[in-house]
């Protein structure tokens, strides 16, 4: 059954409207990792949730409890839970996204202020969030807004839930996932999952997602003098927190990004006969790497190798210090304590369980190599499992055929580097198909500076994303 036209005509006419919706979306700062931002997340869940009533969704804040964030005690943002529909004819839809968004200052090399969205003239929409994931969960309302305005019923039963903490590890999720997917719940009955909250391999082709990496995220921790000390006065007379931090951090991950903790690249299994097959028919290149990168950087010029490294191999990252002297100048400190932060993406079978252990024991072994008397600590921050699934699914069929209609292309079908940690939660707990439907372009640049979704994206995406429902519907009359 594909989309009625006057849905795509309505999203092709109301696309100002729409764009400005993701403007005032984008203008609320709701920056999950900055305790300083808390507020705004939780007006976010609250705007989201007027959105969703606006456009006729019975909808639930889902209190998620308090929790610790940089020594602070603090309320997690609720989750939107909404429900709309309830045919038994019809199959029941179960839509994520979340409403979060990673920090962003113009001090980090934005053009413009990151919580203005910004339309330019090449049709990009720049602005924190506007690709990763606030667009996308618009998405999901214009096709509402559709509906409810025109008084036509939904293709499907449709569920949503949107959360607030995401990019912080989704604290709070799983278990309101488990509770809400048992008898009585708000998502008991759901059919399948659709998430849109990532991204297309390149600039050119829409893709459909199998897979994610996991995350452990971590944090060494290395105190020494009681204070911050001067250089000329303890130079060469203490043990200097930061020169063992960055002794540690050095020995995590070599240049090529081969994992040095033991035990951690040799718990994957080598590809399956035929596997790189998948990977060299994608629609990408060395090139689509380094345009997104906006450098000539890539690990290697073997295509197959990049994708392979990405999509079925793990990696480790190093994100930070905290405590360093950053700013500008020359400060002559000796940093009393420093705390470094590195993460591990994991693919299966490998979990956050299986990989601390590993990468507690070489931390310290690394640490106790170096004779220092400073003090060390070594703790995971969060923590989030792989998931890849079966993509000869009715709900798999529907996206293909929706995608086909929409960009008269065939999807490249992906597993993604990044991670959501509540997809396995939603598959494990309902026991159904997730799909991943990405709106943006690979060089959206989310998390990054002057991140974008295209305008055609954004409009496009949401006709997509309506026609997966539809298609979703045709699937329950078979
Ligand atoms: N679009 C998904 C995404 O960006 N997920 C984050 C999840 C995360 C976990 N900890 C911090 N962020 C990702 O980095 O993959
Ligand atoms: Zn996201
Ligand atoms: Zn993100």
């Amino acid at each position: 059954m594909p989309a009625p036209k006057e849905f795509l005509d309505y999203v092709d006419h109301n696309a100002d409207a729409f764009i400005q919706r993701l403007s005032d979306a984008v203008s609320i700062k709701s920056v999950s990792g900055d305790p300083a931002y808390r507020e705004e997340v939780i007006k976010m869940s609250n705007w989201i949730s007027q959105q969703l009533q606006a456009v006729g969704v019975e909808t639930q804040l889902a209190d998620l409890g308090r929790h610790t964030m940089d020594g602070q005690d603090l309320a997690l943002p609720p989750a939107v839970l909404g429900r709309i529909g309830n045919d038994p004819k019809k199959k029941t839809v179960l839509v994520y996204g979340h409403f979060d968004v990673q920090p962003a200052l113009v001090s980090d090399g934005w053009n413009t202020d990151p919580f203005k969205l910004t339309v330019l003239p090449n049709g990009q929409l720049v602005g924190r969030g506007s690709s990763d994931d606030k667009g996308p969960v618009l998405g999901w309302l214009n096709i509402l807004q559709y509906h409810h305005q025109n008084q036509k019923d939904l293709p499907v039963n449709l569920r949503c839930c949107f959360e607030g903490m995401e990019e912080s590890g989704s604290e709070g999720l799983d278990d309101l996932v488990k509770k809400e997917s048992q008898s009585g719940g708000w998502f008991d009955g759901v059919d399948c999952v659709c998430i849109s909250d990532n991204y297309w391999l390149n600039t050119r082709t829409p893709t459909i997602t199998y897979g994610l990496r996991g995350l452990a995220y971590y944090k060494v921790t290395i105190e020494g003098p009681a204070k911050d000390l001067h250089s000329g006065v303890f130079g060469r007379t203490v043990h200097e927190p930061m020169t063992d931090l960055i002794k540690i951090m050095g020995t995590l991950v070599d240049v090529k990004g081969h994992i040095l903790i033991p035990g951690v690249d040799e718990m994957v299994p080598p590809p399956f006969a035929d596997e790189k097959e998948l990977y060299e028919k994608l629609d990408y290149s060395i090139k689509d790497v380094e345009d997104s990168a906006g450098a000539s950087i890539a690990l290697s010029d073997d295509k197959v190798e990049v994708l392979m490294g990405r999509m079925r191999q793990p990696s480790l990252s190093l994100h930070g210090i905290e405590g360093a002297f950053y700013g500008s100048g020359a400060k002559t400190v000796i940093p009393a304590k420093v705390s470094g932060k590195f993460s591990i993406r994991l693919v299966p079978p490998q979990t956050p369980e299986k990989v601390f252990p590993l990468a507690k024991a070489h931390v310290e072994s690394e640490f106790a190599k170096l004779g220092t008397k400073n003090k060390l600590h070594f703790e995971e921050l969060h923590g989030g499992l792989p998931w890849v699934t079966d993509i000869n699914h009715w709900n798999y069929e529907a996206a293909r055929t929706a995608t086909r209609a929409i960009y008269n292309q065939e999807p490249d079908m992906t597993r993604e580097g990044g991670s959501i940690p509540v997809t396995l939660t939603f598959a494990e707990a309902l026991g159904v198909s997730v799909l991943l439907l990405p709106m943006g372009r690979g060089d959206d640049g989310a998390h990054s500076t002057n991140e974008k979704l295209d305008r055609s994206n954004f409009i496009q995406g949401t006709k997509l994303l309506g026609t997966y429902l539809y298609e979703v519907g045709a699937a329950a009359a078979k």
